[in-house]
C-alpha cells in the first residue's frame, strides 16, 4: 500500500499540526474510506460530506477536510473550501501529472466530442502522443478507457492524468463540462488553449439560470493561455467581450480571425475555403453539416493557438473521418438512408435537421425522445426544433432514468400542439427504431437522435441495458421488405 506524509501533499499549506501524518490515500465517498485515508467533506446537492466526517474518523481515517470547525480536534483540517483543497491534493497524490503535459479544453453546449476528436487527430497526425478525455471514452493513445462522465471527477481525472504522463503523452485534449467546472473536478488543470463553442439551452435542473449556466463554462477561461471563441454564438461573443486573456475569435464572419468561405455540403463531406492571417487554404473535410464547419474551425484554430502552422493543422484535418454516433451514417443498403446522431438539446436538434435537410430528397423523418432525470423543460422546445424541419415524427424513449416514459413523452407532446408535422409514438425505442424503417420512401432520410454512441440504455434506478442503434438497424432490416 501506498503511504505518504501529508505535508508532501500540501505544499504550501504544510503548516499544520499534522504535518507528519502517514496517509494511505483520498476519498471524498464515507462509504469509500479506510483505515489512514483523508476524507474530504464535500456539499453536494444531495449530501454534505460534513455529516459523515465523525464517522469517517471512526473507520480509521487519517484526517478530515472540513469548511467549518466540527469540533474534532487536530484530526480535522480547516479549509475555506474543501473542493479546492481536495482537488489539490489529489494533483500531489499522483505527482502532479497535471504539470507534466500540455492541456487543451473545449467547452460550451455542443460540438465538444467533436471538436476533442478533430485536435485529437490533428496533434496526432502531426507526430504527438495525445491524451483524450470527453463522453464517448477516454484514450491514451490508440488505448481506450472506458468513462462514466464526459469530464471524470477529480481524484479519476488525477489518476488519469498520470497514466497518461506516464505513458508519455504530450498532450490532453478534453471536454470540461459545465458540472466539471462548478464542481471543480478538473483541480488546477490549466490549459495553452481553451475553446468556447455556444451557448444553448440544456441542463438548466441543475444550473438553474442561462446566467448560472454561462458563468460555469466561463471558469475555464480564467484558466487558459488563449481563448478560443464562437463568435456567431452570441453567448461567445459576451464571452470575447469579457475575457482578459489572449483571445482568437472563430466563426462564419470575416471579421473573425479564423472563418470559413465558400462553404460547399454534400451529404458525404464539406468543402470550404479556410481564412486566416490574410490567407485562405481549401479545405476538404470528411464530416458533413454546418456545425462542423464550426467545429473543424475551432480546432484548426486550437491548434495553432498552441504553435502549429496552418498547413500542418489543414493536411490533418482532411484525413479526419467522422465522430462515432455524430451525423453517422449506419450503412442499410436499401434506397432509404439512416442517420444516427447525438442531438439531445433544442439547439443541436435544430442543427442536425437543417442540415440533413439541405440534402434530402425525400421526406426527413425524425426519431427521437428526452432523457429522464434531465433538465425537462427542453422537451417541449426539442419538438419544437424538431418539428421546424422533419417532415414526419417518430417519438419515443431516449434513456427514462427514474422517470416514467410516458410521462416524458407527454412533455415532449406539449411542444407539438400547434405544429401540424404528423408524429406517431412509440415508446419502445427499438420498436420506434422499426417503426421509422417500415415508414420510409425511396430517398427518405431517417435521423436518429439523442444516443449518438451509446450502447446502452438506461432504466430507473440506474439499471443499464444494452442497446446499441446500429446493431437495431442491422436487426431490423430483415424485417423492412426491399422494394
Ligand atoms: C449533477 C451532478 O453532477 N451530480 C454529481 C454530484 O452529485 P451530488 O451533488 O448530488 O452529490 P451528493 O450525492 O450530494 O454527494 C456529495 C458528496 O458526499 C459524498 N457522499 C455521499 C453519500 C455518502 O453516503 N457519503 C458521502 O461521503 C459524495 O461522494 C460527494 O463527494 O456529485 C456526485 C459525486 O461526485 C456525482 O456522482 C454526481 O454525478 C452524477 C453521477 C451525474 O449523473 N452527473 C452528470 C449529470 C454529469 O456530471 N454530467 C456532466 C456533463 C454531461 C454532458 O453534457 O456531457 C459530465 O461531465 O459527465
Ligand atoms: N458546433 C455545433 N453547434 C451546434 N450543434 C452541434 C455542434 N456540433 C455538434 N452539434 C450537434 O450536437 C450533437 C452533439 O455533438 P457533440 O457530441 O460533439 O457535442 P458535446 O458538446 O460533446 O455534447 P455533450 O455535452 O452531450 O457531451 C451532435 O450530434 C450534433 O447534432
Ligand atoms: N451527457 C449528457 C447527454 C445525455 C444524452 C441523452 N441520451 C440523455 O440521456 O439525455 C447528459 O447526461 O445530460
Ligand atoms: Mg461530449
Amino acid at each position: 500500500m501506498r503511504e505518504m506524509q501529508l505535508y508532501t501533499l500540501l505544499e504550501d499549506n504544510a503548516k499544520t499540526s499534522l504535518e507528519n501524518l502517514e496517509i494511505t490515500g483520498l476519498t471524498d465517498d464515507s462509504r469509500k474510506v479506510q483505515s489512514g485515508m483523508v476524507f474530504a467533506c464535500i456539499r453536494g446537492e444531495r449530501f454534505d460530506g460534513h455529516t459523515a466526517a465523525a464517522e469517517a474518523l471512526e473507520k480509521g481515517a487519517a484526517a478530515v477536510l472540513v469548511d467549518h470547525d466540527l469540533g474534532l480536534g487536530d484530526r480535522q483540517i480547516l479549509t475555506e473550501d474543501t473542493r479546492a483543497l481536495y482537488g489539490k491534493l489529489c494533483a500531489a497524490w499522483f505527482g502532479h501529472p497535471e504539470r507534466k503535459m500540455r492541456f487543451i479544453g473545449v467547452t460550451g453546449t455542443n460540438g465538444k466530442t467533436t471538436i476533442t476528436n478533430l485536435i485529437k487527430h490533428i496533434l496526432t497526425e502531426n507526430g504527438r502522443k495525445v491524451g483524450l478525455i470527453g463522453t464517448i471514452q477516454n484514450e491514451i493513445g490508440d488505448e481506450i478507457v472506458h468513462t462514466d462522465n464526459t469530464t471524470p471527477f477529480v481524484y479519476d481525472l488525477m489518476a488519469l492524468y498520470a497514466k497518461m504522463a506516464e505513458a508519455g503523452c504530450d498532450d490532453v485534449v478534453m471536454e470540461v463540462s459545465s458540472f466539471g467546472l462548478v464542481q471543480q473536478r478538473i483541480g488546477e488543470t490549466h490549459f495553452a488553449a481553451a475553446v468556447f463553442t455556444n451557448l444553448t439551452q440544456d441542463h438548466l435542473d441543475y444550473h438553474g439560470t442561462m446566467e448560472n449556466y454561462y458563468q460555469a463554462k466561463k471558469l475555464l477561461f480564467s484558466r487558459c493561455d488563449t481563448a478560443v471563441i464562437d463568435t456567431d454564438d452570441d453567448y461567445g461573443k459576451r464571452l470575447y467581450s469579457e475575457v482578459t486573456c489572449p483571445k482568437i475569435a472563430y466563426g462564419s464572419s470575416n471579421q473573425a480571425d479564423f472563418y470559413a468561405d465558400a462553404i460547399k455540403l454534400r451529404a458525404d463531406g464539406t468543402s470550404f475555403w479556410l481564412c486566416c492571417g490574410g490567407k485562405s487554404y481549401p479545405v476538404d473535410l470528411h464530416l458533413t453539416g454546418m456545425f462542423n464547419v464550426s467545429n473543424a474551425l475551432a480546432a484548426v484554430a486550437a491548434c495553432c493557438a498552441v504553435g502549429m502552422s496552418v498547413d500542418d493543422v489543414r493536411k490533418a484535418l482532411e484525413t479526419c473521418t467522422g465522430v462515432r454516433g455524430r451525423c453517422e451514417v449506419i450503412p442499410t443498403g436499401r434506397d432509404f438512408t439512416v442517420i444516427c446522431d447525438y442531438a439531445h438539446t433544442p439547439d443541436a436538434v435544430e442543427n442536425i435537421l437543417r442540415s440533413v435537410k439541405e440534402y434530402t430528397k425525400g421526406r426527413l423523418i425524425c426519431l427521437f425522445g428526452c432523457g429522464g432525470n434531465r433538465d425537462a423543460t427542453k422537451r417541449p422546445k426539442m419538438a419544437k426544433a424538431a418539428a421546424k424541419y422533419a417532415d414526419f415524427l417518430v417519438v419515443t424513449s431516449d434513456n427514462p432514468r427514474d422517470e416514467e416514459p410516458e410521462a416524458i413523452i407527454a412533455d415532449i407532446l406539449a411542444g407539438l400542439t400547434d405544429s401540424d408535422v404528423p408524429y406517431e409514438v412509440v415508446t419502445d425505442r427499438k420498436e420506434a427504431i422499426l417503426r421509422s424503417m417500415q415508414l420510409a420512401q425511396p430517398e427518405d432520410v431517417i435521423v436518429l437522435a439523442g444516443k449518438g454512441h451509446e450502447d446502452y440504455q438506461v432504466l430507473k434506478g440506474g439499471v443499464h441495458i444494452h442497446m446499441d442503434e446500429r446493431e437495431i438497424v442491422r436487426e431490423c432490416l430483415p424485417l423492412v421488405p426491399k422494394r
